[in-house]
């Protein structure tokens, strides 16, 4: 009788029902994630992979007295193949991160291959889930799964997402440092890529407009752009931003399940295959995107820049017209 009860009354507090994958859920960006997303509602299946640690981390998490059953997969027995079956979304924090005096494109040569390796398992077990990338260097690891999804037939620009969420809150945190405001009311558009100069704040649009000015200004768009590098720097070697990312992996992974459960307005920036430059050779871009059921709902344009703001998105092509051609030229080289 009670045990009826509360499954009755268990179930109907459950607003939707997905399934989320975590590949490279032992790391230090992994760990967190697994966390925050045990305790979103909208997953009942958490399903965690990683070379090694999954199952440790997945019994540790699955006793939280959250929705969700959440099991831990390893290479053995095809855990890959297991953890990606039915799968709703795909998160991928799977690689190496920096140490101090490197930039995010000395992480190619490592994580190329694991990316490309983790997006074949999911073109053969998970074509039609949401995968949204973590792993750097962003501007080329997206790039990477388009083709590789291109090639196994399964790609659909409105599932591939490169998570540039980080960008976002740094932002809004650095901004309201400023100005003695609230962070949580700090609204503020970044766009272009994940890596420094690609990463353009669009202060002119937020409710400081021009008020920030001069050489705080200028410092302000550097920390902005360079906030990785505090986190690397102050691990002094023990890698990146883990928690911080952690926390904007799961505000992007819950707006990817806001928009599959078919709520309004659901808008993040996000790193996607889209029009806004195409005409110049940029493939892929991070702008402002609403996500419906189907992904990628609509991409927003960036609106309307300061002729400095137009500067900065000028160089942020430059750079990410190359860095997208380097993860492109990886999967033709090494398909
Ligand atoms: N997009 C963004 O804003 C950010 C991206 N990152 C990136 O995220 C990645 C991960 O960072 P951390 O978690 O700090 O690194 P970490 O080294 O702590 O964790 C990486 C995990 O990936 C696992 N892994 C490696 N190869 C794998 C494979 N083939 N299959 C499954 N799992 C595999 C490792 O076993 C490890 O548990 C790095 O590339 C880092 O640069 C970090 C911060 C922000
Ligand atoms: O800086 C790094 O290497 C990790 C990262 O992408 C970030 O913290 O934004």
């Amino acid at each position: 009788m009670f045990s009826k009860v509360a499954r009755r009354t268990f179930s109907s507090s459950v607003p939707s029902a997905y399934k989320v994958a975590v590949l490279g859920a032992n790391g230090g960006i992994g760990q967190p994630l697994s966390l925050l997303l045990k305790l979103n509602t909208k997953v009942t299946d958490l399903a965690l992979y990683d070379l090694r640690g999954a199952p440790g981390v997945a019994a540790d998490c699955s006793h939280i007295p959250t929705n969700s059953t959440v099991k831990g997969y390893s290479p053995e027995n095809d855990g890959l193949a297991s953890a990606l079956k039915n799968a709703d979304v795909v998160v991928i924090p799977a690689g190496v991160p920096r140490k101090p005096g490197m930039t995010r494109d000395d992480l190619f040569n490592t994580n190329a291959s694991i990316v490309r390796d983790l997006a074949k398992a999911v073109a053969a077990n998970a074509p039609s889930a949401k995968v949204c990338i973590i792993s750097n260097p962003v501007n080329s690891t997206v790039p990477i799964v388009a083709e590789i999804l291109k090639s196994a037939g399964v790609y659909d620009p409105k599932k591939l997402f490169g998570v540039t969420t980080l960008d976002i809150l740094r932002a809004s945190r650095f901004i309201s440092e400023i100005a003695g405001t609230n962070p949580a009311h700090e609204v503020v558009n970044v766009v272009g890529g994940h890596s420094g100069v690609t990463i353009v704040p669009l202060l002119s649009q937020t409710q400081h407009n021009l008020a920030i000015k001069g050489e705080t200004r200028d410092a302000l768009i550097h920390r902005i752009q360079f906030g990785g590098d505090e986190v690397v720097q102050a691990k002094d070697g023990a890698g990146s931003a883990t928690l911080s990312m952690a926390q904007a992996g799961a505000r992007f992974a819950g707006a990817i399940l806001n928009g599959l459960a078919g709520e309004k307005d659901v808008i993040e920036a996000s790193f996607v295959d889209s029009p806004l430059f195409k005409s110049e050779g940029v493939e892929f871009f991070s702008s402002n995107v609403t996500l419906g059921p189907e992904g990628v709902a609509k991409i927003h344009a960036l609106g309307e820049l300061s002729n400095a703001e137009e500067a900065l998105v000028k160089v942020a092509k430059e750079t990410l017209v190359d860095n997208i051609a380097k993860g492109v030229n990886f999967v033709k080289q090494n398909p």
